[in-house]
Order: C-alpha cells, then sequence, then structure tokens
C-alpha cells in the first residue's frame, strides 16, 4: 500500500490551502499512490479564532474538493482535518474518501487538546471547539484502516480499540508543536506501533516558524516493529512509504502480544 504523507505548508488564505493539498494530491497521485493523507487542519491556521471562520458544514468547497480528486485519480484521500460546522458547534474533523470519491469515513477529533506546559507550549482547542464521540475505522481493499487525530493519539485506549476492530494501519493527521513534538512525537508513535504491532502513519503541517503555534512536521511511518520507515524535518514536502501489510500477521507471529493478553485480569473494551 503505498502512502504519501504531504507535510504542506498552511497559509491565511484558504481557498490557497486548498488549491495546495489539490496539487500535492496531484503529485501523489502521479507516483502511484494508493492512499495520500493531509494533515491536520491543513485548510485553516491552528488559532483558536480561526476555527469557526474557517469552518464549513457538510459537503463544503474543501469536502467537495477532496472528493473530486480522489474520484479523478482513483486515490485514496484522507482529508487531514478542518473546521466542521455543525448545529452550532465546530469539531476538528478528517474525512476520507475512497477511489469513486465516496466518504467513507469522518473521524471527530475526540480528545481535545487543552495543554498549559510551563515555559512552552499553551493551548486550549476545548475554547472554540467540541468533541468527537465516536472511534472510526473503515473498510477498504487493503483491511480495516483506522483514524484519529492528533491529541487523540496520547490515548492508548482509543488506538487499541481501532487495532482490536482489526485496523493494521492507523492515521494520524495531527499538529504537534516545538515544546511536546521534540520531546514526544517519535516516542508516541512507535510506542503505538510497537503496542498494537501494525502500522501509524503521521502527518503535520511543514513548520512555519512566523506562525503563532509553530508545527512541528516530522511527519513519519512506524511499521509494526516500532521502526520509523521514513521522517521528515520541519520543510514541506511529500513523503512516500511502501507499507507491506504482511508485517502486521509477521510480527504478530513472531512476537504474540495481542494474543497472549490476559483478558481474564484486564480488558480494553469499547463502550
Ligand atoms: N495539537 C494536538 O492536538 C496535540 C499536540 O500537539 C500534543 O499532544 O502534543
Amino acid at each position: 500500500m503505498r502512502t504519501a504523507l504531504i507535510q504542506m505548508s498552511v497559509a491565511a488564505d484558504r481557498e490557497e490551502n486548498i488549491a495546495r493539498a489539490c496539487a500535492f494530491l496531484r503529485e501523489a497521485a502521479a507516483r502511484d499512490t494508493d492512499v495520500a493523507v493531509l494533515p491536520e487542519m491543513f485548510c485553516c491556521p491552528y488559532q483558536n479564532h480561526c476555527f469557526r471562520p474557517y469552518g464549513e458544514a457538510a459537503n463544503g468547497p474543501a469536502q467537495a474538493a477532496l472528493s473530486a480528486l480522489a474520484a479523478e485519480l482513483g486515490m485514496y484521500v484522507v482529508g487531514g482535518s478542518l473546521p466542521e460546522l455543525s448545529e452550532g458547534r465546530v469539531y476538528n474533523t478528517s474525512y476520507v474518501y475512497d477511489r469513486q470519491g465516496r466518504e467513507i469515513a469522518k473521524h471527530r477529533k475526540v480528545h481535545l487538546f487543552d495543554i498549559d506546559v510551563a515555559g512552552g507550549q499553551r493551548f486550549r482547542e476545548s475554547d472554540t471547539l467540541s468533541p468527537g464521540d465516536q472511534i472510526t475505522t473503515f473498510e477498504t481493499e487493503f483491511g480495516i484502516l483506522g483514524l484519529c487525530i492528533c491529541f487523540d493519539l496520547r490515548f492508548e485506549e482509543l488506538s487499541r480499540c481501532m487495532c482490536l476492530r482489526g485496523a493494521r494501519v492507523i492515521f494520524v493527521p495531527a499538529a504537534f508543536n516545538m515544546t511536546t513534538g521534540p520531546a514526544h512525537w517519535e516516542l508516541l508513535f512507535r510506542q503505538r506501533a510497537v503496542d498494537n504491532q501494525c502500522f501509524f502513519v503521521g502527518v503535520s503541517p511543514a513548520r512555519d516558524e512566523s506562525a503563532s503555534y509553530v508545527a512541528y512536521g516530522n511527519s513519519l511511518v512506524t511499521d509494526p516493529w516500532g521502526t520509523v520507515l521514513c521522517r521528515a524535518a520541519g520543510e514541506e514536502t511529500i513523503l512516500y512509504s511502501d507499507l507491506d501489510l504482511s508485517r502486521v500477521d509477521a510480527v504478530r507471529h513472531q512476537l504474540p502480544i495481542l494474543s497472549a493478553r490476559r483478558t481474564d485480569l484486564y480488558e480494553v473494551r469499547e463502550k
């Protein structure tokens, strides 16, 4: 499964961002990509005061553009995330389109990013955003795949639930920052991959030192052994990674963690 990680710059102009994402998607399709992944808030600066004005309702312009392009290019598109407007609320939402342009998954960020690190990053998504209440997986010809957004990655139960549903690859549009990124980004992706013995694909916006929220970049893929298969730096780029999904079965067979769980003693289960 060829995956393209589109680590794009996010500008102040929403239409420019959508056009930029589309140009990158075309570039990825020209390299025979099966699944192209955009970053968290790919068409909106990551700032609380931007989320509502940059937001769109169901079938809004960014969603329409991604769906049309997925159909035209015959490629799955994991549409990063964008501010979704629904019933007066704003959600941080990721849409997935199949090769026919059909919306096959929609994930609203479940864990809102509210942190206040002494001398470092402060952010309160809950000032403007509402949380989702669903765990998101979807079916493809590659099997079941999972989806969560950025801060969701920190909550191991969520990844485990997707894994127990059968997800072999978990996509994570994300925007860590210059406080938490160097400390936790790679660690978390490797840890989730080793724990669940599946692939994790993290895609960030490119770093913009002049932005009020500076994204870490470092988009990456970790495999079921915890190896980092590819990793960007801060710049705008596309990374390509061919995921050999048979590695999931091989690692689970050789190191039987999931099957050796003592579910008579403890359990992670969906509500
Ligand atoms: N931006 C996020 O949602 C999460 C993040 O930056 C972190 O967990 O660190």
